[in-house]
């Protein structure tokens, strides 16, 4: 990293390996209170073959003396795979099974003097905090399903292939589900493999996608292309595309465009709404921190979840006479479910779906109550600060680890960092290739030592330092343990 970005971001070169520093630039952050909104898990945990911490956060009766090191706690990495737990999710899931045991399907209605929702209103209690994290309206947000379903649920209702234009274009290197997802889209709609159009990085050895190159591809196709599904951050070289600029490049060709926020969302601040974005899916159990699988999220333009009355015909008037239908609806076609219908007459039981307006419309089912109760305790974290904010610091821990990664004694380091050093270009992660053959040795040694970060073969490990919870003092950690490992693993290959 050059010199004059560290100091923009506020790093002293002259400091940057020396522990007091890390702790330091840790002091000074005031963010970093966030870490105790976490459960840290620690050396001893991961090692730990039974069921449950042996940590002293929890006690849950399992585990016999620890030891010094054990108690340490780990130095975790993988918040772009799987966030930790926050400390209040346990504490809100305990009222949610209260309010099961004891009020049973009452828990639907049962508004709480603490003003926590009754499970009925849960999914309109997330949209505040929700929108805030992607630059949303409430009504253009909605939690709902998982992140591949509501791929599906979007490309049932974004992608309407005709006979000129039929094409969805993706990235070559999309998430596998993603792909998957567009895949069988195409051949629901009967159409060719071919269909698929994929947008491959010019160099077989960087995954480095410019923004001209995508903007090149999609006007090579937009003639015969329905749909472009790309991610904001990509899962594998951690690279943040120009979200704004290629979707108005789409609309400029007619192309509608979705985005798969699954790295993005809770790690960079976006502006789905003011970037006029169509439409755009996520989890929530990376930098969001809802639990595994837990239930996603959607985002659709407010342009697009109209639902509006429209004059009757003959027929319909006839029907209405017999309270079959009681007002025709024109509204985006979908997959629709009864959640997706208006509150006032879900319940109604008449099969006239009248779909709320904006993102909620496009619910299906009843959503689970525990996930939602999850995801509330993770926003609510995010709640302590905003996404700006975070962001600022994400920045800086980044570009430590960065710099850090950048410093290796004694040689020319066994690594490549593939992430594009531009920091508007990427988010928390930071995607480092390995020389070949020494991943496995790498691995097995920091993992050994508390590190848990996420290896994709054969030679990428990804390092995304989470910044509500992961400190400078955790990478500080890491690179030693790391460069210790890279040392063993070369005087081994030789
Ligand atoms: C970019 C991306 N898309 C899709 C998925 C699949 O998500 P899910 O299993 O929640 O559908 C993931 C992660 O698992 C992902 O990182
Ligand atoms: N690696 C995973 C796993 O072992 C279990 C469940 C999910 C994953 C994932 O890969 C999650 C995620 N999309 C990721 O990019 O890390």
């Amino acid at each position: 990293m050059a010199n004059s970005q560290n100091q923009f971001i506020g790093l002293e070169a002259s400091k940057l390996t020396s522990e007091a520093y890390a702790k330091t630039l840790d002091k000074e952050d005031a963010l970093s209170k966030l870490r105790n909104e976490f459960i840290i898990p620690t050396k001893g945990d991961l090692k730990n073959k039974r069921f449950g911490p042996v940590s002293k956060n929890i006690s849950n009766g399992t585990s016999g003396p620890v030891s010094a090191e054990d108690e340490e706690e780990s130095i975790y990495f993988c918040g772009n795979s799987l966030g930790l737990q926050p400390k209040r999710t346990r504490e809100y899931i305990s009222r949610y099974l209260d309010t099961w045991a004891s009020k049973g399907v009452f828990g639907h209605f049962t508004q709480y003097e603490d003003g926590h929702p009754p499970w009925l209103d849960m999914d309109d209690a997330l949209k505040d905090q929700t929108s805030k994290l992607v630059g949303a309206l409430p009504s253009e947000v909605v939690v709902m399903e998982t992140l591949t379903a509501n791929l599906h649920f979007l490309m049932a209702s974004f992608y309407r292939p005709t006979k000129d234009r039929y094409k969805i274009i993706i990235e070559g290197k999309a998430f596998p589900s993603d792909h998957y997802a567009a895949m069988s889209q195409i051949a629901h709609h009967n159409l060719p493999p071919s269909a698929l159009v994929t947008i491959t990085p010019p160099s077989p050895t960087d995954p480095y996608l410019s923004s001209d190159h995508i903007l090149s591809v999609i006007s090579e196709h937009a003639a015969t292309t329905a749909l472009v599904l790309l991610p904001g951050i990509q899962f594998y070289s951690g690279q943040y595309f120009d979200i704004e600029l290629i979707t108005r490049h789409c609309h400029s060709l007619n192309i509608p465009i979705g985005w798969d926020l699954a790295h993005a969302v809770g790690n960079v601040p976006v502006k789905l709404h003011d970037w006029n974005v169509d439409f755009a899916a996520w989890c929530n159990y990376k930098y969001l921190n809802g639990g595994p699988g837990t239930i996603g999220g959607l985002f659709v333009h407010d342009r697009h979840g109209q639902v509006e009355e429209s004059p009757s015909n003959d027929e319909e008037s006839a029907k209405a006479e017999n309270g079959i239908l009681d007002k025709t609806l024109t509204y985006r076609p979908r997959l629709s479910g009864w959640w997706g219908g208006d509150k006032k007459v879900r319940f109604n039981m008449d099969n006239v779906f009248v779909p709320i307006p904006g993102a909620s419309g496009f619910q299906v089912s009843n959503p689970s109550a525990l996930d939602l109760t999850a995801v509330l305790a993770s926003l609510d974290v995010f709640g302590l600060t905003d996404i700006d904010t975070l962001r600022e610091r994400s920045l800086r821990l980044t570009a430590y680890l960065e710099a850090r990664l950048l410093q290796y004694e004694g040689g020319e380091a066994p690594y490549k960092i593939i992430t594009p050093s531009n920091p508007a270009e990427r988010g928390a992660q930071l995607s480092v290739r390995l020389n070949p053959g020494l991943l496995d040795s790498i691995l097995h040694f920091i993992e050994s030592n508390g590190v848990v970060l996420d290896e994709r073969k054969p030679d990428v490990l990804r390092v995304a330092p989470a910044p509500l919870y992961n400190s400078f003092w955790d990478i500080h950690r890491f690179i030693t343990l790391f460069h210790e490992a890279c040392k063993r693993a070369t005087a081994k290959t030789g």
